[in-house]
């Protein structure tokens, strides 16, 4: 038997983690003050895990992964003996600082808590908890059981044992976890998420494009390169010679959009050279064409797939 996991929040995010763990064997623990919330978490889960089904995703049938949900308006009996607690209310920073005070006291003490926040660290809420080296972020991006990454982001306080934990733990249910590396606001995904979104605001305040159509740009555009390749290696696929020769052509231009949004970070050469060797390391320049041929096979891949009906 799987270890039970806790789920606080019954909402978008909270459910869809009770697909992640219900759908790995574990049994879930699900709370929400909300008796609505409650009430409908468990066939939002079946409705959700019968389109998994549909799409050949799911290799159970929905009913074994409602099964293993107990849904509850009791925290004590929702921290009973878990392994890891999944804290997914809203994004307040006293409503996460109550719950963490409670949970701490009523898990057992190596459970890891984690919050799914989308922006706030751990040291926002468990700096003061007698318990607070188990506390951490682990943020999804929406939905968790579609989209594998998760942001391990362990405050400075946080045993790295119990960050490691929590990747394990994360890993085995078939998520990707990365370790954020320090404490920022936002982390990385949503930092990256927003620097897009505060650029695509202002094309719209200034007339530049319509919201249609930036999304369009991102999604029949950059979105189609991103979902199989990350910015660094799009523009170093992108460049003979590599992520190096791209700054030095495109460097200078990059520089000057960011000081019309007043931002002054500039590539200098001790950070392009910082993620030139990153790259080179991943890729030596004489496998350039051989990847840029992969990754026009990847596309096609994925343009004949996006031209199939849906089933
Ligand atoms: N929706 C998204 O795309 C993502 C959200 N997140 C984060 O996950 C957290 C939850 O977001 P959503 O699921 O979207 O919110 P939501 O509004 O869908 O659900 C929040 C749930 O928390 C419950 N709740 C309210 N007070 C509570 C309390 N004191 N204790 C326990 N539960 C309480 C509500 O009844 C509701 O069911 C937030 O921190 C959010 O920033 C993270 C990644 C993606
Ligand atoms: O975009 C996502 O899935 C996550 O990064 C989020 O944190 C949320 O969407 C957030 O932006 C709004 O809740």
């Amino acid at each position: 038997m799987l270890e039970p996991i806790a789920i606080v929040g019954a909402g978008s995010i909270g459910v869809a983690f009770a697909i992640v763990f219900t759908r790995a064997g574990h049994p879930v623990r699900l709370y929400d003050p909300d008796a609505q919330m409650r009430a409908q978490a468990p066939d939002t889960l079946h409705a959700r895990a019968s389109d998994l089904a549909a799409a050949g995703l799911l290799e159970e049938k929905p009913d074994a992964l409602v099964a293993r949900l107990l849904v509850t308006g009791d925290l004590s009996v929702a921290a009973q003996d878990v392994a890891l607690v999944i804290e997914c209310a809203p994004e307040r920073v006293d409503i996460k600082q109550a719950l963490f005070t409670e949970l701490d006291r009523l898990t057992p003490p190596d459970a890891i808590l984690a919050s799914a926040s989308s922006a706030l660290p751990a040291s926002r809420y468990a700096t003061d908890l007698p318990g607070r080296a188990r506390c951490l972020v682990a943020h999804p991006g929406n939905p968790p059981y579609l989209i594998p990454v998760i942001e391990i982001v362990p405050a400075p306080f946080t045993d790295p044992a119990a960050a490691d934990r929590a990747q394990a733990l994360f890993a085995a249910a078939g998520m990707l976890p990365i370790r954020v590396g320090k404490e920022v606001e936002g982390f990385v995904f949503n930092r990256l998420q927003g620097a897009i979104l505060r650029e695509a605001y202002c094309l719209v305040r200034d007339g530049v494009a319509s919201v249609a159509d930036i999304d369009t740009v991102v999604r029949e555009g950059l979105g189609m390169r991103w979902s199989l390749i990350g910015p660094f290696e799009t523009v170093d696929l992108n460049t003979r010679g590599g992520i190096a020769s791209h700054a030095q052509k495109m460097g200078p231009a990059y520089e000057r959009m960011g000081a019309e949004r007043g931002q002054h970070d500039p590539w200098t050469s001790d950070l392009v050279a910082k993620v030139d060797g990153e790259r080179r390391a991943q890729l030596p320049l004489d496998q350039w064409e051989v990847r840029v041929a992969w990754r026009d096979r990847a596309l096609m891949q994925l343009v004949a797939a996006r031209r199939k009906p849906p089933a």
